[in-house]
């Protein structure tokens, strides 16, 4: 498991999210989804971190547990030393002006009844009450220029603005109670992708300006590669690989790593790789294999993966891996 220090703003032990399987009969045992399925990290105050990922590995409903809209089954999330768990929901919702969230899709993350201005003040009214509605309305106007809209369009509503502005505007109300963290639910992915490139140098540009800390979720490695300083790897609940950049690029540890990145286009040399097809189909999450989850479709698994899930191990500073193999295992070729 990766160390816990007190330098991190953010600690995550051993989370689990088990989300009820809806069940067609009163006399079936209730099933779950393992949405999470015991991940641990930390995350430094000012880094990106990037969570990764196939489709379905859980790495929206682990963003969402860290803030509690999802609530966790087991585990701890310490911020800033706090232990999120152990709040009331009361407390809880109060403590929420420290973190907030962006989401996927800026057409319906937005209220179309309210005015931009609303949109982005509302944080303030329910977090900041004390402030007066003229300190409010500069507030406002100097969050909206952060993110590049004009203050004068703080009157109109969501739906005169484009896909990108209104990401802007969605980022301007997550940042308008000075939170110390944002997870950020692929932000892009529904944009085009002229304007994907305007909302990663914005981000770039507000880390740097407000040592801002992320939760970056994508399934986009390319917009990862611009973003992150650290990449995280989900597959079917768990965490497969932590890296830093670098070695997430240029040498990761984890069979699913290797697949993941092979399976990118190839026209720019860092995202060249020998070919590595995943067998199969991704198993279900209800009943996922025994051992590790990842052997149904590893080409290197041998009959001990079965065994036990393996834990994280270290084998390099900073880079983790959940996988019992040595790194020097051979794909290639
Ligand atoms: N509210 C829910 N109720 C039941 N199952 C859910 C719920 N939300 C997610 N799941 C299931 O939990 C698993 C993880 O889903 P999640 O959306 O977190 O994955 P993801 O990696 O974010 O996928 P995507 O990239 O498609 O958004 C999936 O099997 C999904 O079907």
């Amino acid at each position: 498991m990766p160390p816990f220090s007190g330098a991190s703003l953010l600690d995550v032990e051993d989370l689990r999210v088990h989300l009820p399987l809806r069940s067609r009969s009163l006399f079936r045992p209730k099933q779950f989804i393992k949405a999470v399925d015991g991940a641990s990290f930390s995350i430094l105050p000012g880094e990106i971190v990037a969570l990764v990922g196939e489709s379905g590995s859980g790495k929206t409903t682990l963003g969402r547990s860290l803030l509690r809209l999802t609530p966790p089954s087991s585990g701890r999330v310490r911020f800033k030393g706090v232990d999120l768990t152990t709040l009331t929901p009361k407390e809880m919702r109060s403590f929420r002006r420290h973190m907030q969230m962006v989401f996927q899709d800026p057409y319906s993350s937005l209220n179309p009844r309210m005015t931009v201005g609303e949109i982005v003040g509302e944080p303030l009214s329910i977090h900041h009450a004390h402030l007066t509605a003229r300190a409010r309305l500069e507030r406002v106007a100097e969050l909206l220029s952060r993110v590049g809209i004009s203050p004068t369009h703080a009157v109109r509503y969501p739906h005169s603005f484009s896909g990108g502005q209104r990401q802007r505007i969605a980022i301007a109300r997550a940042l308008s109670t000075e939170p110390d963290f944002i997870v950020a639910d692929e932000p892009i992915s529904a944009l085009d992708v002229s304007v994907q490139a305007q909302i990663i140098n914005l981000i770039l540009e507000l880390k740097d300006k407000l040592s801002l800390t992320m939760l970056f979720i994508s399934h986009d490695l390319r917009a990862v590669s611009h973003i992150a300083d650290r990449v995280i790897v989900m597959y079917l609940g768990r965490i497969m690989e932590i890296a830093p950049s670098a070695m997430f690029w240029d040498g990761p540890a984890h069979p699913y790593t290797e697949a993941l990145l092979a399976a990118l286009p190839v026209e720019h040399p860092k995202f060249r790789r020998n070919r590595v097809v995943l067998k199969g189909e991704v198993p279900s999450a209800v009943s996922p294999p025994s051992g590790c989850v990842f052997r149904t479709r590893c080409p290197i698994a041998s009959p001990e993966c079965a065994a036990a899930s393996p834990a994280l191990r270290q084998v390099a500073p900073g880079h983790w891996t959940a996988c019992i193999k040595q790194k020097s295992f051979d794909l290639k070729g």
